[in-house]
């Protein structure tokens, strides 16, 4: 794995921020931007209002989220609906892990189908991380899965059979004990420990019925910012970059 410069010590939040912050030099005046969940695009989404409000920059934006949405909204960055022929010409986002091939696993969050669906409107996704982020083979990070209800109990049949342990995720705030995604949906969150061939479970996984989407996110992203101390890095397939003036340009 692509090594990123060594540690000095910091806080997770100040690189979650710092990452964000570098990630402000992919947007440019004019650009409709899908915008991620977790606290990590919370952070790019608070800087890129303040950027809006400053006039600075002019853009229209989708979430990923409600509670993307809702701070967006909350920051006046002008919010487009989904509709037909909506296209990103950038989509920025954090992730649960990442490798240095940019194979992702997200869905920590349990946003993960409507990050895939911007994604996969969008020209170009930026991934904001921290360095904890950082790894070398995916699978520590249980992968979530987006699960109907009603499939549920073949669901964990299946993923068990394929290797991980699965976890129906909680919520002890609701009134069945159980998360619920945006849609309405269960959270799966499976135990692989190591995940040595993420295309072929991810295959594996599009196979089982009920399985909404999972969290697998595989030659999808054409960079990502890793902060680790003061640090940022551009990390593109099999590439570090230390961060350097000129690199934020989009190809
Ligand atoms: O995939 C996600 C949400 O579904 C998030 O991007 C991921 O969980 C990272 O979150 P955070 O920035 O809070 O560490």
């Amino acid at each position: 794995m692509a090594a990123l410069p060594s540690e000095t010590p910091t806080n997770q939040e100040d690189e979650k921020r710092h990452a964000a912050a570098t990630a402000l030099r992919w947007v440019r005046s004019g650009m409709v931007l899908g915008l991620g969940s977790g606290s990590t695009s919370a952070h790019f989404i608070t800087l890129l209002g303040e950027k809006v409000q400053a006039g600075e920059l002019q853009i229209q934006a989708t979430a990923t989220s409600q509670a993307s949405e809702a701070l967006a909204r909350q920051l006046g960055i002008p919010l487009l609906e989904p509709r037909r022929g909506l296209r990103f010409d950038l989509t920025v986002d954090g992730a649960d892990e990442l490798d240095a091939q940019l194979q992702l696993m997200k869905g920590g969050g349990g946003a993960l189908l409507r990050e895939k669906v911007l994604k996969t409107a969008s020209d170009y996704l930026l991934i904001i991380a921290d360095s904890s982020k950082y790894v070398a083979q995916l699978g520590r990070f249980p992968l979530p899965l987006e699960v109907v209800p009603f499939a549920l109990p073949w669901v964990l049949d299946a993923v068990e059979k394929l290797g991980g342990a699965p976890v129906v995720r909680p919520n002890q705030s609701q009134p069945d004990g159980l998360y619920r995604s945006d849609q309405g949906n269960l959270l799966v969150d499976c135990h692989f420990k190591v995940i040595s061939e993420p295309e072929q479970l991810a295959l594996q996984l599009q196979a089982v019925p009920g399985i909404v989407e999972h969290g697998l996110f595989l030659g999808m992203a054409q960079a990502a910012v890793v902060a680790r101390g003061e640090q940022a890095v551009v990390v593109r397939a099999g590439q570090v970059d230390v961060e350097a003036e000129g690199f934020a340009e989009l190809p």
